[in-house]
C-alpha cells in the first residue's frame, strides 16, 4: 500500500516515522521549510522506549502536482486550521480508489473532506498520543498511549479497511479497527474537550488545578459533566464507570496531564478553538454548557489578540 502522510508534526511525524521504519511505503507531503529540515536532519523521534532518526521519502505540493502520482492511503495529520489548504495540496494524489484517513481531533474534518473529495473516499480515524514537535523539528513522545483507531463510517469490514488494517498494524504503535468509529470519535472528543476546557479555564495542567481544593476538582467535574451531557444528547451514551474514571483522572493531584491544545496555548501557538470546543457547544442540542462556552470565548479572544 502506498501511503502519503500529510504533515510530519507531532502526530504525523511519529506515526509516519514508525510506519517508514517498519518498512511500509511512506511518503511525507510537506511544506518547503519542513521538507528542507527533514532533508538536512532526518526525521528525529524520541520516545520513552528509545529514539530513532530516519530519512523518509518527502514530496512538496509542487512535486506532487508535477508527478501526478496517486496514493492508496492518505493520512491527514495537520491541525484543523490548516486542513483547507492541505486538501488543495494533496488533491493531485487522490485517484479513484484513494482512501483518506484523517486523524485530527474533533469532527468537522469529515464534512470538509466529504465535500471536497466525496464521502466514498473518507474513512473515520483518530489518534491517541501525547507528543510535541520542538523548534528543531524533533518529535517528542511522552509516556502514554500511541494508537490509531480507524474504521469505515458504515462500520463495514470492507476489503479496503482490512487492507488499511494490514498496512498500519505491527509498526510499533497500537492500532484498532473499529466496528463503530463514530462512537469512538465522540468518546475521544468529550474526553479531549473536557481536558482542554479545564486546562484552559484553570490555566494549568490537571495537577495544578486539582491542587486548588475544593474549587479545582469541582471545576474539572463540572466541565466533564457538560461535555458528557452533550455527547449523550447526540446519541452516544457514556457508561457511569467511564465518567467516574475520567473524573478521577482529571482530579489527580500531581498529574502532569494536559491536552495538545493547552500545550499550544501556553506556547503562544495557534489553537483549534472552533474545531474542538466551538463545534461541540454548537452541537449542545439544548444542553447547558456555560463552562465549555467560557473556555471557547477565552480561546477566541486569545486568537483575536494573536491576529493583531
Ligand atoms: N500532539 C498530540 O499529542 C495530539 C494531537 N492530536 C491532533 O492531531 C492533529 C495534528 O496535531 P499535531 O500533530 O500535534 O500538530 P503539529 O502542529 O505538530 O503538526 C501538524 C503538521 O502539519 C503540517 N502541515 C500543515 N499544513 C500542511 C500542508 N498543507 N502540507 C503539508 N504539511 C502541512 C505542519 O507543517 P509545517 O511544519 O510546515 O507547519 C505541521 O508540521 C490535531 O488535530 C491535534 O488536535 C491528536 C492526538 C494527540
Ligand atoms: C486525547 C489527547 C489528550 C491525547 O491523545 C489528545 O488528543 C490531545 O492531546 O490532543
Amino acid at each position: 500500500m502506498r501511503i502519503l502522510m500529510v504533515g510530519a508534526g507531532a502526530t504525523g511525524g511519529f506515526f509516519g516515522g514508525k510506519l517508514a521504519e517498519a518498512g511500509r511505503d511512506v511518503t511525507f507531503l510537506l511544506r518547503e521549510r519542513r521538507a528542507e529540515q527533514i532533508r538536512e536532519r532526518g526525521l528525529e523521534i524520541t520516545t520513552p522506549n528509545g529514539d530513532l532518526t530516519i530519512q523518509p521519502k518527502v514530496a512538496t505540493a509542487e512535486q506532487l502536482r508535477e508527478s501526478r502520482e496517486r496514493f492508496d492511503l492518505i493520512v491527514l495529520t495537520t491541525k484543523a486550521y490548516q486542513l483547507q489548504a492541505a486538501m488543495e495540496d494533496l488533491a493531485p494524489a487522490v485517484g479513484q480508489a484513494t482512501m483518506l484517513l484523517p486523524i485530527l481531533n474533533g469532527m468537522r474534518q469529515f464534512s470538509m473532506l466529504d465535500e471536497r473529495f466525496g464521502a466514498e473516499h473518507v474513512l473515520g480515524g483518530c489518534a491517541r498520543i501525547y507528543a510535541e514537535m520542538d523548534e528543531l523539528g524533533r518529535i517528542h513522545q511522552s509516556a502514554g498511549p500511541s494508537q490509531i483507531n480507524y474504521g469505515e463510517h458504515s462500520g463495514e469490514r470492507s476489503e479496503r479497511i482490512l487492507s488499511v488494517d494490514r498496512a498500519l498494524r505491527d509498526a510499533g504503535f497500537q492500532t484498532v479497527l473499529e466496528p463503530d468509529i463514530l462512537a469512538t470519535l465522540w468518546q475521544k472528543w468529550w474526553f479531549l474537550a473536557s481536558l482542554s476546557a479545564t486546562c484552559v479555564l484553570g490555566r494549568g495542567v490537571v495537577g495544578d488545578i486539582a491542587a486548588v481544593v475544593p474549587y479545582g476538582p469541582s471545576l474539572a467535574r463540572a466541565v466533564i459533566e457538560e461535555c458528557a451531557a452533550i455527547t449523550q444528547a447526540n446519541g452516544y451514551p457514556i457508561a457511569e464507570s467511564a465518567l467516574l474514571h475520567h473524573i478521577d483522572t482529571m482530579t489527580q493531584p500531581g498529574s502532569t496531564l494536559s491536552s495538545s491544545m493547552y500545550r499550544d496555548l501556553i506556547k503562544g501557538a495557534p489553537v483549534e478553538a472552533d474545531h474542538i470546543l466551538g463545534d461541540l457547544v454548537d452541537r449542545a442540542k439544548g444542553v447547558s454548557a456555560p463552562l465549555v462556552a467560557a473556555a471557547y470565548v477565552q480561546l477566541k479572544v486569545y486568537e483575536a489578540a494573536q491576529a493583531n
